[in-house]
């Protein structure tokens, strides 16, 4: 098991980098906790894969440092720095069984007989295998095989680190929540640090302790799951962690307050803009947006486009001047007809300058 952190870590495809687009990860500063379950979350093309296999040692990072309890390891090879890794595709021996699959990287390293029984059995009961041991694993179904798979990255009780790159990908949706689940649980009885790569909001909330939010080659925040729905640092974080994501409007700041549309809105840190400039939008979450009562005339004046039922509550976009403002009305509650007032909670709205939460600090990077 190990800390792991990364320095100023930067990668380009590109021979001579020079715009800021050339670079699929931009300076990366981060530490992951000895034991720590992370989960790496961000769109398609943000530089998850890139970053994983800096980190195992696939690739030689174009600048910056990799430390693993303090060790540089920035030049070692993937076999020096001793990672598990899971990958999207089962990775296993179809003419072997399914004992010998889960064996193989114990008796690589040299474990002892009794030993490797010992943990084969184990992952094999973790993950509900151990009915189909004796079984060769060409007969399975991807899903077998990619719990296979799953478990030879936990096999192993010796490794820094194991790494899982969207490994639910194949799996039936109904296995989805069984097996995060396992993992989950996995990871409080062996407590190895371990990195979870997905695009996948809700498999990222519910296995990891810290998220660590990723767009366009940066971390743009890692915290826990309420962290990052209730105060998120940047706009992207925002719309992309939530369903429906976060309301996002352009605004303005004068003596401290904040106006959207010329109508003031209370905020938490308008107080904190220093005045210098930059694209200011306030962001608030659906959750925290109501309608005022029948006559209040407080708040932003509406029209209602229209209501989605999602369950036990309804998503209700409604629009002021070509914004829209999205939200969520509890099961039960009347939804006015075409035009209403809504009000933003203001110790739940935000000040955003240029993307990132204004902290009085500049940025809050
Ligand atoms: N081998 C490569 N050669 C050139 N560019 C690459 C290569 N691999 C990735 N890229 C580029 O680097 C950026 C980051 O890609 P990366 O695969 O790391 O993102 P990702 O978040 O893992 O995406 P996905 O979820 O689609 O796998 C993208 O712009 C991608 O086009």
């Amino acid at each position: 098991m190990a800390q792991i952190q990364l320095r100023e870590l930067r990668h380009s495809y590109v021979d001579q980098p020079a715009a800021d687009s050339d670079w699929a990860l931009k300076r990366l500063t981060i530490d992951w906790a000895d034991g720590g379950a992370y989960a790496l979350l961000g769109p398609s093309g943000c530089g998850k894969t890139t970053l994983l296999n800096v980190i195992s040692g696939l690739l030689r990072p174009t600048g910056g440092q990799i430390l693993f309890d303090g060790r540089d390891v920035t030049d070692a090879s993937p076999e020096q720095r001793n990672i598990a890794q899971v990958f999207q595709f089962p990775v296993i021996y179809d003419t072997m069984t399914v004992y010998d699959n889960l064996a193989f990287p114990l008796r690589n390293r040299g474990v002892d007989a009794r030993e490797v029984d010992r943990r084969v059995r184990e992952v094999a009961e973790m993950l509900e295998l151990d009915d189909m041991l004796r079984h060769r694993a060409a007969g399975l179904t991807a899903d077998g095989k990619q719990k296979i798979s799953l478990g030879r990255g936990l096999a192993r009780s010796d490794v820094n680190v194991i790494m899982f790159d969207e490994p639910l990908t194949v799996i039936d949706p109904h296995l989805k929540w069984v097996l995060r689940s396992k993992l989950k649980e996995l990871h409080q009885r062996i407590r190895v640090t371990m990195i979870y790569v997905t695009h996948d909001q809700t498999e990222a909330l519910t296995f990891a302790d810290q998220v660590v939010v990723m767009n366009d080659g940066e971390i743009v925040q890692t915290g826990t799951p309420v962290e990052l729905f209730e105060r998120p640092n940047h706009t992207f974080v925002g719309h992309f962690i939530g369903s429906p994501g976060m309301n996002v409007l352009p605004c303005e700041i004068a003596g401290g307050r904040a106006t959207f549309a010329g109508l003031p809105v209370d905020s938490v840190n308008a107080g904190a803009y220093r005045g210098d400039g930059g694209r200011l939008e306030l962001g608030v979450r659906p959750e925290f947006v109501s309608f005022a009562p029948a006559g209040a005339d407080d708040g932003i004046p509406v029209r209602i486009v229209k209501a989605l039922d999602a369950g036990r509550h309804r998503i209700v976009e409604t629009e002021h001047a070509d914004h829209k403002i999205k939200l969520l009305v509890p099961e039960g509650e009347a939804i006015p007809g075409d035009t209403a007032h809504v009000r933003l909670a203001p110790e739940r709205t935000w000040v955003y300058r240029d993307g990132w939460l204004v902290t009085g600090k500049g940025a809050a990077r």
